[in-house]
């Protein structure tokens, strides 16, 4: 690369990073209470009910849940192309239900990049692999050289240097998705977005398109959001939540060797969504029992049978030890 080109890069990245005002310490997506209601024929429909959730710079998210969950709709709003209908919800210092038509295109272009489900719908299919990628940079006003440039070297990190002058007709499925990761992070976005990238492809397809991703992560530095029904995904991240109802319901948290702990999550107002299965085998409706025991909480059906075998202790009073 020439030295002007890789200024030209360096400033690209520069800018980029300036233009989002600092994250703050909370987190670098930060929702709080988010909902989002689609009325349709009279139909009120509560995609997103209530929903927390911090990502810090740097990490790789997997967002899985049933059909309906929400996950979409919250994609969708993290993306800037809908709008909330209450609740919070920051990006990079951007505050997403406050920002004007032109913050919201310039935040579109440059703070979060974006990969579809439909391989068909990440690229125009008359511009060749090295011209899709170069297209987002053109909208941002990078120059030509430079733009084909970054271009090109951004196919290489992703392993498709070689599908740089094929149209999206002359690929496979999974080099049409990793080239919509390329064409996703031209801009270098701080947030690459993705909903359900490998669901077109096979096993292997998935696991190329899986690799671009924690490429565009770790050596491209974007934080990643990817929702997945894909179990070689989820198992892949440290971090994987669940969406249940339109609220983030448990959390795995894995470690470098593979094994993953399940969490629930308590929202900021002390709420949990137990697992069904806990609901189902203890017989848990309506009212129930809390328990303060010394270093957990316990919670038992309302109706306690006689002959349980350990009867809920009182909540300690006011200090006592
Ligand atoms: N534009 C819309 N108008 C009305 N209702 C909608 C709209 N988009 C989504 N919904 C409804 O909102 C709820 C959440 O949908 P969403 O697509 O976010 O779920 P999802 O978890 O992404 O599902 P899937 O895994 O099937 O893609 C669903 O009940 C859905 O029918």
């Amino acid at each position: 690369m020439t030295d002007d080109a890789v200024n030209e890069l360096a400033g690209l990245e520069e800018r980029a990073r300036a233009r989002s005002r600092p994250a703050g310490e909370e987190g670098l997506v930060v929702c709080d209470n988010l909902v989002r209601v689609y009325r349709t024929d009279g139909v009120e429909v509560q995609a997103l009910q209530g929903l927390d959730l911090v990502v810090a710079e740097g990490e790789c998210l997997a967002l899985v849940g049933a059909s309906g969950s929400g996950k979409s709709t919250l994609l969708s709003i993290l993306s800037g192309l809908d709008l909330p209908t209450a609740g919070r919800a920051r990006v990079a210092g951007h505050d997403l239900l406050a920002m004007g038509r032109r913050e919201r295109l310039a935040y579109r272009r440059r703070t979060v990049g974006f990969v579809w489900q439909q391989t068909a719908r990440n690229l125009l299919p008359y511009l060749t692999a090295l011209e899709n990628v170069a297209l987002p940079m053109r909208y941002a006003r990078v120059p030509r050289r430079a733009r084909r440039e970054r271009a090109a070297e951004l196919l290489g990190v992703l392993g498709i240097a070689h599908c740089r002058d094929r149209r999206p007709g002359e690929l496979s499925g999974g080099e049409q998705q990793r080239v919509a990761v390329a064409v996703a992070t031209a801009n270098s976005p701080r947030v690459l977005l993705a909903d359900e990238p490998t669901g077109e492809l096979d096993t292997a397809g998935g696991e190329e398109v899986f690799a671009a991703l924690r490429r565009a992560n770790e050596e491209l530095g974007a934080t990643v959001l990817v929702v997945t029904h894909d179990p070689l995904v989820s198992g892949q991240v440290r971090r994987t939540v669940r969406m249940r109802d339109g609220r983030t319901s448990t959390e795995t948290l894995r470690g470098e060797g593979g094994g993953g702990e399940e969490f629930t999550v308590l929202d900021r107002a002390g709420r949990l969504q137990l697992p069904g299965d806990f609901v189902e085998r203890y017989g848990l409706r309506g009212r129930v029992r809390l328990t303060a025991e010394t270093d957990h909480v316990g919670i038992w059906p309302g109706t306690l049978p006689r002959t349980s075998a350990r009867p809920p202790t009182p909540p300690p009073s006011p200090g006592s030890p």
